[in-house]
């Protein structure tokens, strides 16, 4: 038994508790965990996937109000559109009555009182609904307890209610007091809550802390946490936001409206959402802020703390409401049509048009060749175009979706490292293994769709091998992926490198160039690139066998190809290095992971 700095005895550290948020969490969260994993699962990447990604378009919320007996509709949130990544721990700021809590409860599908929502939020490209209840934590403005709990009594109620039936007392109470720990509460265990007025029980600050505490009970990936400070003195401020700031580079997301941050507390936050009359006015990084500010023509003075001058400069000044009205116009109309919106419809776009990316890529590939037939000329030329949207489907897309999944987890994994958590080969062989799954019932997915639209080969054999192509294809990509994401200190400068890389692939897959004619200098090339090796292994089981090709084109100058070998000729590939091709992608997979590790190694030592 170990004793925190409060002088209380601890149970021994709960390891799910410490890797919260990661994929190395214990799943016995019952259906919070099974949602999440659901969530998690929902898209193209999904294992590699972790946290929430949080998109919404064209967002409006009408409330129903009476005025002398009539009812009328009253829009208070005005078409809003943003995106909120995993991992970011992000203020959503605004004068008051800008519409923050509206949009926050309208986000986390919590919205009440006769309001009507219109536009789309998706959480992982998934709309959002009632399992949202399952996978996010909401801390309310004003806390609701029963004042005659003691702060014990209240978290075991509550993990009792939150927690899955399968969880042990012993899981409960050690992950109660993981979480009242880190949260400085472990001296008030005994302490009742109270209610207003009362003396010898929670202070408004520790209520605070209390109400996080109990959200946090589930280990939601994704936290709404309306006004988290307001009420608290700077150093509870502070302590709190830091701890978000922890668990939002663990991994969660992390949304709080808040009022009036200190500069070092503002500071914290990885992306700040400005509104204004329920528009958005702002959404971006802070420091991004302060510039987008100066070009609309809003300088903030150098002594002046940035979340101040936003808010003060969005307010309605009374007196002067119609010029603060044109001001707020005008800063959220600059908005709408600045580089920094455009950047943020990016990433909404992505989420709302890419979660199905595999499968309408597929569909759309296998319409384009439905009905395809290998025995004329002209399906000599469709069988080829097919092969090679498969194999860069297979490629293009893994390689550079991954880019960054190392760098992204690099903080956590450095601080876990250096506390002994794991070693460095563990940590990238889990890594691995837990983007395994995903990285083989993606190709399979693809293959199948195209396969069966366009009409390839219908043999099983040919089914299976060019699906082991897919399969070989997409894992020798993400490794390379993975190679140079860790070869480099970020993703800019692993794209810089990787782009010019991608040339040489194709160029040597065999489709552009007639791989016999290649300078010498450059044949020895073609070995590293596995489109060479899929195209050909593709084209090789695709066209084994087939003899009767007829020869229907008026034009004698283009040379008439009769059987599978010349076939395979034209392109310089040979039936006889089917398995070489299916074996050396196996190979450059593992030598690309191979190298990966040597670079986060070398990485570490570096430090
Ligand atoms: N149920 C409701 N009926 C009528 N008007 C409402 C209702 N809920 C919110 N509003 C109005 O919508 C606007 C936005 O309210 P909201 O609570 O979202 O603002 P806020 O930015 O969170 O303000 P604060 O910082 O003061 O909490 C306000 O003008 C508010 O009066």
């Amino acid at each position: 038994m170990a004793s925190d700095e409060e002088g209380t005895q601890l149970s021994p550290l709960n390891t799910s508790w410490r890797n919260f948020g990661t994929n190395e969490s214990s799943g016995i969260f019952g259906e919070s965990d099974q949602f999440t994993r659901k969530i998690r699962t929902y898209s193209q990447w999904s294992p590699m996937e972790e946290g929430v990604t949080l998109a919404w378009n064209d967002v409006s919320v009408y409330i129903q109000t009476k005025k002398n007996g009539k009812t009328t509709c009253k829009r208070i949130i005005n078409g809003v559109t943003g995106a909120v990544k995993a991992g970011s721990l992000v203020a959503l700021m605004g004068a008051s009555g800008a519409g923050k809590s509206t949009l926050m409860s309208t986000l986390a599908h919590r919205i009440t009182g006769g309001a009507f929502v219109e536009g789309d939020v998706l959480i992982n490209g998934r709309p959002i609904g009632n399992y949202m209840k399952y996978i996010s934590g909401f801390m309310h403005q004003e806390d609701i307890f029963i004042g005659s709990l003691t702060v014990s009594e209240h978290m075991n109620i509550m993990a009792r209610l939150k927690l899955d039936r399968k969880t042990t007392q012993q899981e409960r109470n050690s992950k109660i007091h993981e979480i009242l720990k880190s949260l400085g509460l472990t001296k008030c265990l005994n302490t009742r809550i109270g209610i207003n007025g009362e003396s010898k029980v929670l202070s408004g600050g520790e209520k605070k802390r209390l109400a996080f505490a109990t959200e946090l009970l589930t280990d939601p990936p994704i936290l709404f946490c309306d006004e988290p400070t307001t009420g608290l003195d700077s150093y509870s401020a502070q302590k709190i936001v830091t701890m978000m700031n922890t668990m939002a580079s663990s991994g969660k997301t992390i949304l709080c409206t808040i009022h009036q941050p200190s500069s070092d507390i503002f500071a914290m936050f990885s992306q700040l959402i400005l509104m204004a009359d329920g528009r958005i006015a702002f959404i971006g990084s802070a420091a991004s802020a302060l510039d987008f500010f100066q070009k609309a023509g809003y300088r903030c003075p150098t002594s002046y703390n940035p979340a101040d001058f936003f808010i003060k400069t969005l307010a309605t000044t009374p007196g002067f409401e119609e010029n603060s009205k044109q001001c707020i116009k005008r800063i959220c109309d600059y908005f709408a049509v600045s580089d920094y919106n455009k950047e943020v419809n990016v990433v909404v776009q992505y989420e709302f048009h890419m979660g199905r990316a595999v499968e309408v890529i597929g569909i759309m590939i296998g319409l384009c060749y439905l009905g395809t037939d290998f025995t004329t000329q002209v399906g000599i030329q469709n069988v080829e175009g097919i092969i090679f949207l498969l194999v860069s489907e297979n490629t293009f897309t893994p390689m550079y979706s991954i880019l960054d999944e190392f760098p992204q987890k690099y903080p956590l994994f450095l601080r876990e490292y250096n506390s002994g958590l794991y070693s460095s080969f563990l940590y990238f062989l889990s890594r691995i293994m837990a983007m395994l799954p995903g990285l083989i019932i993606e190709p399979i997915l693809f293959v199948i769709i195209v396969y069966w639209l366009s009409g390839l080969r219908a043999t099983t054999y040919a089914f299976l091998m060019t699906t082991l192509a897919g399969i070989l294809t997409l894992n020798s990509a993400a490794a390379c992926g993975i190679f140079f994401s860790n070869a480099f200190d970020s993703v800019p400068a692993a794209m810089a490198y990787l782009v010019p890389f991608d040339y040489v692939l194709m160029l040597t897959s065999g489709v552009f160039v007639k791989l016999s004619t290649l300078p010498r200098v450059f044949s020895w090339t073609k070995y590293l690139s596995w489109l060479m090796y899929s195209t050909e292994s593709i084209s090789t089981v695709q066209w084994n066998g087939i003899k009767n090709i007829t020869c229907d084109i008026s034009d004698q100058e283009i040379p008439c190809l009769t059987a599978d070998t010349q076939v395979l000729e034209k392109y310089s590939f040979s039936e006889d290095n089917l398995s070489r091709d299916l074996w050396s992608m196996l190979f450059l997979c593992i030598i690309f992971h191979c190298l990966s590790f040597i670079c986060l190694w070398l990485k570490i030592r570096k430090r």
